[in-house]
């Protein structure tokens, strides 16, 4: 492998469990929703995020309740919709600064990014999640404030993450060569799109997950099995 400089790291199902997004923070979000559009809905941000869920589903006139629906539904689909998830991030805050909830981090996860750290790779996190969403996330870990580890984020307004050119973008806005780059997650069509961008990649899957037969990506059951040669 070339040298590693810079690793980029999914969330959900990479460094922490898909049961903490779905089962936690999602219902948090649903609950809320309706109250928060209703509270907030005339803040310019929200404004902006309410308009583009509207023009996403090609509303011409949407009424607040329309969009309310239209983002309960979203959320029950799982959809990754940048509008969304930035509504989202706005209403886990409170969560977060209330202890309602701590992020979820698979238990080798926070040692391993600090070792990496120390050999002097960069850390970056590439979720569907929105960026203010995934501060959040790092810096009220179960494992305790991860957020100086990591020396950027990006979102979907970066581009969909199962498109190459998302990867592209990335590698540009870090200043490094895709071949010096190692992405994580646990989505097989995200690995195939940074690796069609020349971006290295690394599959996790975690217990009691199958492996594939034969698997596209170098496979990994946690972090502690990944040693990106630097
Ligand atoms: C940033 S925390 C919430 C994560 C989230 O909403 C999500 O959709 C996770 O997607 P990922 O790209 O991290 O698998
Ligand atoms: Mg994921």
């Amino acid at each position: 492998m070339t040298e590693i400089r810079a690793i980029v790291t999914d969330i959900e199902g990479t460094t922490s469990s898909i049961s903490f997004v779905r089962d936690v923070l999602f219902p948090y979000a649903r609950k809320r929703l309706p109250a928060f559009v209703e509270t907030h809905g005339n803040q310019p941000e929200v404004q902006h995020w309410l308009h583009e869920t509207a023009r996403e589903a090609g509303l011409v006139e949407a009424s607040r309740q329309d969009i309310i629906e239209l983002l309960l539904q979203w959320i029950d689909q799982d959809r990754k919709s940048t509008a969304l998830k930035a509504l989202q991030g706005m209403i886990w805050k409170d969560g977060y600064a209330a202890g309602d909830y701590r992020a979820h981090m698979y238990p080798e996860v926070a040692a391993r990014l600090r070792d990496w750290r120390a050999d002097g790779l960069r850390l970056y996190v590439y979720s569907s999640g929105s960026v203010p969403a995934q501060q959040l996330f790092f810096r009220y870990s179960e494992a305790g404030d991860l957020s100086p580890l990591f020396a950027g984020y990006f979102d979907t307004e970066t581009g969909p993450k199962r498109e190459a050119e998302s990867y592209r973008r990335i590698a540009e806005a870090i200043g490094e060569q895709p071949a010096h780059i190692l992405f994580l997650s646990d989505i097989v069509e995200e690995l195939d799109a940074a690796q069609s961008a020349g971006v290295h990649t690394g599959w996790l899957i975690r217990e009691p997950q199958a492996l594939p037969d034969s698997p596209r990506h170098p496979v990994f059951s946690d972090f502690n099995a990944i040693t990106p040669s630097t």
